[in-house]
């Protein structure tokens, strides 16, 4: 679900009031998404997105946010356009939260990613990268490395109930993956979610990036490292090689990734496993049994993990001799 406030009519007539979006027609509340309650508004004016801040956005990051969609819909990306305010920005407040409205995307998240829609995957992470090199404000990550010690504290004397071993699997996995991380990459403004319900395609063509609400300032490999666990993995666990492949190509045409990167996509990876596994295993251990939210599984993603680690070169992934080289 992801209607954690309700709204009435009053409310919403108001809130529009500040906006030049006509009169209200029908609002519905949206149950897919995790962190923020979503409506479906259809106004005089059109079709739009209606977003509550939850409390698990920062409020000092909503500029971020909002202004990165501004910027990126505005450098022809398709993902949602922040609809401005008369008196200008973008930000309200409704039924006590931080409010905004967004453009409606056409298109839909594809149960069953195929090969193809990988590389428009792979080519739409290369151009948000690209839009965003001249992008303003700064955000610093704050699910990275230095954090994953923190939330794991959080589960770790209960890991075990979720699976026998799990603390001190992770336990090593963490202190390998703080010793080695890698520095001086390439970096930018990252998506840093961008998972197949995040991505909307009409017909085998991609329509829109939506979410942009864990975007940052990182490792532009570090997105397609999470772009390869969240694509190209099979339901059996199976890592598909040629998602993998038809991702980093569709990446490559537009900003090919440099030697450096390539070689680090395997450590990559296995962070980026580990950033998920952590957040869902957080999430599995606290949410109440009963609440109205899917919880998602973390084992899958300790699966990932485990692939990775075993993982002996960026060519398993897909990467080319080509690539590796420098
Ligand atoms: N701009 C948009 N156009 C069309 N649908 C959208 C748009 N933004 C969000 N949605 C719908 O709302 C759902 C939840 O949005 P999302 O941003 O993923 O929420 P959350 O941040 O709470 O996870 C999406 O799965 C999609 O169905
Ligand atoms: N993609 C994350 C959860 C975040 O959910 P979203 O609805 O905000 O994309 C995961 O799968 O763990």
């Amino acid at each position: 679900m992801a209607v954690y406030t309700d709204v009435n009519e009053d409310q919403l007539r108001a809130f529009l009031a500040e906006y030049d979006v006509g009169t209200l027609l029908s609002y519905k509340g949206i149950a897919e998404g995790v962190e923020n309650s979503n409506f479906l508004l259809r106004t005089s004016g059109g079709t739009y997105i209606l977003t509550l801040y939850e409390k698990r956005v920062n409020r000092d990051d909503l500029p971020f946010f909002i202004g990165l969609m501004d910027h990126l819909a505005l450098k022809g990306l398709s993902c949602p356009l922040p609809i401005e305010r008369r008196g200008g920005g973008h930000l309200g407040e409704l039924a006590g939260r931080p409010a905004a409205m967004v453009s409606f995307l056409d298109g839909a998240w594809l149960r069953k990613p195929q090969v193809q829609h990988c590389r428009e995957v792979g080519r739409a992470l290369a151009e948000m990268h690209n839009a965003g090199h001249d992008f303003a404000i700064r955000r610093k990550n704050g699910l990275t490395v230095t954090d994953w010690r923190p939330l794991w504290e959080g589960s770790r004397e209960r890991a075990d109930e979720v699976q026998p071993g799990l603390r001190d699997e992770i336990d090593e996995e963490l202190a390998a993956l703080e010793q080695n991380w890698p520095s001086g990459l390439p970096e930018g403004v990252i998506h840093a979610d961008l998972f197949p319900d995040n991505v909307f395609f009409i017909e085998d063509r991609l329509s829109g990036l939506i979410d942009f609400y864990f975007a940052c300032n990182d490792f532009f490999a570090y997105d397609v490292a999470i772009c390869l666990n969240a694509w190209c993995f099979e339901a059996d666990g199976a890592f598909n090689h040629t998602k993998g492949m038809a991702l980093i190509d569709g990446y490559n045409t537009v900003r090919p990734l440099q030697p450096a990167e390539a070689g680090a996509l395997p450590l990559l990876a296995r962070g980026a496993a580990l950033r998920f596994f952590l957040t869902r295993l957080h999430d599995w251990l606290t949410t109440p049994e009963g609440a109205l939210v899917v919880k998602k599984d973390p084992i899958e993603y300790l699966r990932k993990l485990r692939f990775h680690r075993q993982v002996a070169s960026g060519s398993e992934y897909g990467l080319r001799a080509k690539d590796l080289i420098s």
